[in-house]
Formats: C-alpha cells, sequence, structure tokens
C-alpha cells in the first residue's frame, strides 16, 4: 500500500525502505504478519504502536539483526535505497541507528569517552584503538556532529558518567559522522524529563530541515514533530494503518491501536493522546 503522502513526496528516485510483506517467526509466534512498508527518502515518519505491537522487530528487521521468512516466490521482502544486499557498515553509514539498547551499550562501558565515542562511529567501533587512523577531517566531522547535537561541551566526559539525554544526544552524533540519509531513533524520548524531551525533539527538527529523513518508532503521540508528516500504527505486528498523520491519528484508530478509548487533541503543532 502507498500512501498519500508517499505518493507526494515522489518515488522517482528509489524509495528509502520497501518491505514487501514480511514475516517473522520466532518458535511457534508471527512476530511481523506480512508487514508492507515503502517509505520514500524525506518522507519523515513515525511508527507509532503499543507494548509487543511488534515496533522493536521491525527495527531488528531494518538493521538486519534478525531476517524474515522467504518468499515463495524468491522476490526481495526489504529492499534500502533499491538494494536487498548490504554489509551491515554500508547500511549504517547510511541509515543511523540509535536505540535504548545501544545506548546501554555505550554507558556500560566505564572507559569510553565522549568524542572517541563520537570518531568510533567511522570505524564501526565501540571506542578507538591503536589500529584506528583518525585524520584530520575525521575529528572536524566527528566535532561538527557534536555540535550539531548540542554536545560538543560533554567532550572530556566519559559515557558512563551522562545523563539519558547527554548520552542519547552523543550517540546521535556518532551516527551523523557518516552523514546518514536517515536515521532511525527508537524510543527517541525515553527517560527524558518533559523539558529535556522538548529540547531534544526541537534538536530533532533541526535535523530534519537540514535534509535527514527521520523514521521514528515510538508509544508516544506526543513525540510526532511537526515535521513528519507520515505515520504507520502497528498493531500484533500487523500495519493498522499508515498515511498522513492527519489521517491515521483520530480518535478510532489509536483507540484500536492502544486497545484503550483514547481521543487526539492538538497542542500546537504537536499531537496528544488523552485516554478516556
Ligand atoms: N525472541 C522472541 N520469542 C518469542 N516472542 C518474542 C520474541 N521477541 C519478541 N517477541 C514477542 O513479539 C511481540 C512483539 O515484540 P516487540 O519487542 O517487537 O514489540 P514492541 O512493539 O517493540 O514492544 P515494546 O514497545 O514493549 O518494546 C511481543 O509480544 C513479544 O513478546
Amino acid at each position: 500500500m502507498i500512501s498519500d503522502t508517499a505518493q507526494q513526496a515522489g518515488m522517482a528516485s528509489p524509495p528509502l525502505l520497501d518491505i514487501h510483506e514480511a514475516s517473522v517467526l520466532r518458535g511457534e509466534r508471527l512476530l511481523l504478519d506480512r508487514l508492507s512498508l515503502r517509505l520514500a527518502v524525506g518522507q519523515h515518519t513515525a511508527i507509532l504502536g503499543a507494548n509487543g505491537s511488534g515496533k522493536s522487530t521491525l527495527i531488528r528487521l531494518i538493521s538486519r539483526q534478525l531476517y524474515p521468512l522467504a518468499r515463495r516466490d524468491g522476490a526481495p521482502v526489504i529492499q534500502v535505497f533499491g538494494r536487498d544486499r548490504w554489509s551491515v557498515a554500508e547500511l549504517r553509514s547510511l541509515v543511523g541507528i540509535v536505540s535504548p539498547a545501544l545506548q546501554s551499550d555505550y554507558t556500560g562501558d566505564a572507559s569510553l569517552e565522549v568524542f572517541d565515542t563520537v570518531i568510533s562511529g567511522f570505524f564501526a567501533a565501540r571506542g578507538v584503538g591503536l589500529d584506528h587512523a583518525i585524520s584530520g577531517p575525521m575529528r572536524e566531522r566527528a566535532l561538527e556532529a557534536l555540535e550539531h547535537m548540542e554536545a560538543a561541551t560533554l567532550i572530556g566526559r566519559e559515557m558512563a558518567s551522562l545523563s539519558t539525554g547527554e548520552a542519547r544526544r552523543v550517540l546521535i552524533a556518532r551516527a551523523l559522522v557518516h552523514r546518514p540519509r536517515a536515521l532511525l531513533l527508537d524510543e527517541p524520548c525515553a527517560g527524558l524529563d518533559p523539558a529535556s524531551r522538548r529540547r531534544f525533539l526541537e534538536s530533532l527538527r533541526q535535523l530534519a530541515q537540514r535534509g535527514v529523513t527521520l523514521l521514528l518508532v515510538t508509544h508516544h503521540v506526543e513525540e510526532i514533530l511537526p515535521e513528519i508528516d507520515h505515520v504507520v500504527l502497528l498493531r500484533h505486528g500487523r500495519v493498522l494503518r499508515q498515511g498522513s498523520k492527519a489521517s491515521v491519528l483520530t480518535d478510532g484508530a489509536l483507540t484500536a491501536a492502544f486497545d484503550i478509548a483514547m481521543r487526539v487533541e492538538w497542542r500546537g503543532d504537536y499531537p496528544h493522546a488523552v485516554v478516556g
């Protein structure tokens, strides 16, 4: 299914992401059930769903941490920028991924320093090793990325000493050193207080305005930035609805997705979900 917003964004260049009837089986359970999704470059998108709806499974599918069932006709199930074969390093340089799992990996390592964390993005490594040849332009890029994320003042600090929000900014900077076309952010505002959340969302808006396509995966309607106009609603491993923000964020669709009566209220450019 191609949504209105996808058509508006134009599909002349290969889609950023093209998933065709992806099914993922674990044991007896179908975690994703013939899920199809087509997102154009520049089509900022929120993937929204309740706990257990399949969001993390979808991210692991995109990041090649797990594989879908093969299709009977042999056609590729998932293509990124029109290709189905990618090395993980190649894929990471085009689509940066930041998730709570990645964050706990980095903040759990007491010896990691902030600048080294960012620059190690060039080597797909965690931290800088003796065999890593770091050039001047790499240092400039790392600094630029930290400045974009308003995190340059953290240089010199250990990752383990940072707050949740600070560590997340550093990890996004790490993903940005490659100047990726897209960023896939899993629960980007998890653990942030309301003020930090709003500041963080404003930083993400600037990335979107600079041309980085945002793919934001969340339970929270409130995190859908004004730049995001495409919303995919997941339920039980399937796409319940997808399309423009106005067409998807309805009381009925959210009520069905979260299995509880919900109303959507707009506060400025941001939607809010009210339960009951
Ligand atoms: N390895 C596994 N074996 C069996 N079931 C699994 C496995 N991994 C995930 N599941 C189940 O698949 C469903 C989807 O899980 P997933 O983690 O993708 O959901 P989610 O939308 O990311 O949830 P949350 O918002 O709580 O993180 C859940 O019911 C989960 O229990």
